[in-house]
């Protein structure tokens, strides 16, 4: 048999219709995606563990070439999302910018209420009803776990206390610049009996409790030395940069998504490293915009300011 490209539909996690590609084999069609570098894969975990050695689990398939698996759908089709996101705008051919083939698993664990890139592959929950509904049904948060693969396969910054936060930042600016309605990050999937929610906010860290400005980053240990919590402070010099505002009195005149995410694709591509510090982070963006728009052009200010307003100098 020969494994033959084909389109394929289904219906999502929010119950919307999609198609993706799809590849059919002796008989059947495989959530299997052959154009996009080398391959886009979407398995089956059967409650496995993010942590068990029997991922990715079973490929996903079909004899009909309609899906009604919504968490299997949403990771597919999203994850061919993200891919041209980076590969039309960026130019960056899959995760390592050399067509690496992008595997995910659905219905890993039980209802459990989180996702990530475990170093190999994009792995999610079915989320538990509540907190969250399955997690792959939200753009957003396939575009982080994706973003995280860019970062290890760049600036590869260590998962912890500043550079961890960086990291973190890194994931959710791309979910932005990709599920690019809002600032918010996981609004899709969670808190599904709670309308307008979300997990983080770039616009407004401080809505979820977490820092915009340095003066109030955690210092603690809890996740990591507060990955999740400082990167606030750069998601909020981020959306001055695109959107401008003024921030305990600093003022920032934004320059638009676009040009905002080529500023922080270069710095994460070409200036962090993998123990980059916020103070870092406002150097290597500065250094970006300068690159590609000239120290003295209003990009570059929008940055400096940015950075200034959320206590970074
Ligand atoms: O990619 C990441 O940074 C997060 C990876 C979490 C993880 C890390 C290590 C092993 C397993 C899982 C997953 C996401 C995240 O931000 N998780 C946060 C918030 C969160 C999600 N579910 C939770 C349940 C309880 C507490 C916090 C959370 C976290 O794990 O902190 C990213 C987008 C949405 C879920
Ligand atoms: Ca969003
Ligand atoms: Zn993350």
């Amino acid at each position: 048999w020969n494994a033959a490209e084909a389109t394929g539909s289904g219906t999502g996690v929010l119950g919307d219709t999609k198609t993706f590609e799809t590849t059919y084999s002796g008989g059947t069609y495989y959530l299997w995606g052959q154009s996009r570098g080398e391959g886009i894969k979407t398995h089956h975990a059967k409650n496995a563990s993010y942590t068990s050695p029997k991922l990715p689990g079973t490929l996903i398939s079909s004899t009909t070439n309609t899906f009604t698996d919504g968490a299997a759908v949403d990771a597919h089709a999203y994850a061919e999302k993200v891919y041209d996101y980076y590969k039309l705008v960026h130019g960056r051919n899959s995760y390592d910018g050399n067509g690496a083939a992008i595997v995910s698993s659905v219905h890993v664990g039980r209802s459990w209420n989180n996702a990530a890139w475990i170093g190999t592959q994009m792995v999610y929950g079915d989320g538990d009803g509540m907190t969250f509904r399955p997690l792959s049904g939200d753009l957003d948060v396939v575009a982080h776990e994706l973003t995280h693969a860019v970062t290890d396969t760049t600036a590869d910054l260590i998962y912890q206390n500043e550079s961890g936060a960086l990291n973190e930042s890194m994931s959710d600016i791309f979910a932005a610049m990709v599920d690019s309605d809002n600032w918010l990050i996981g609004e899709d999937v969670y808190t599904p009996n709670i309308p307008g929610d979300a997990l983080r906010s770039m616009s407004d860290p401080a809505a979820y409790g977490d820092p915009d400005h340095y003066s109030k980053r955690y210092t603690g240990n809890e996740d990591n030395g507060g990955v999740h919590i400082n990167s606030g402070i750069n998601n909020k010099a981020c959306y001055l940069i695109a959107q401008g505002g003024t921030h305990y009195g600093v003022t920032v005149t934004g320059i638009g998504r676009d040009k905002t995410a080529k500023i922080y694709y270069r710095a994460l591509t070409v200036y962090l490293h993998p123990s980059s510090t916020f103070a870092d982070m406002r150097q290597a963006a500065v250094q970006a915009a300068t690159d590609l728009y000239g120290a003295s052009s209003p990009e570059v200010q929008a940055v400096k300011n940015a950075y200034t307003a959320v206590g970074v100098n």
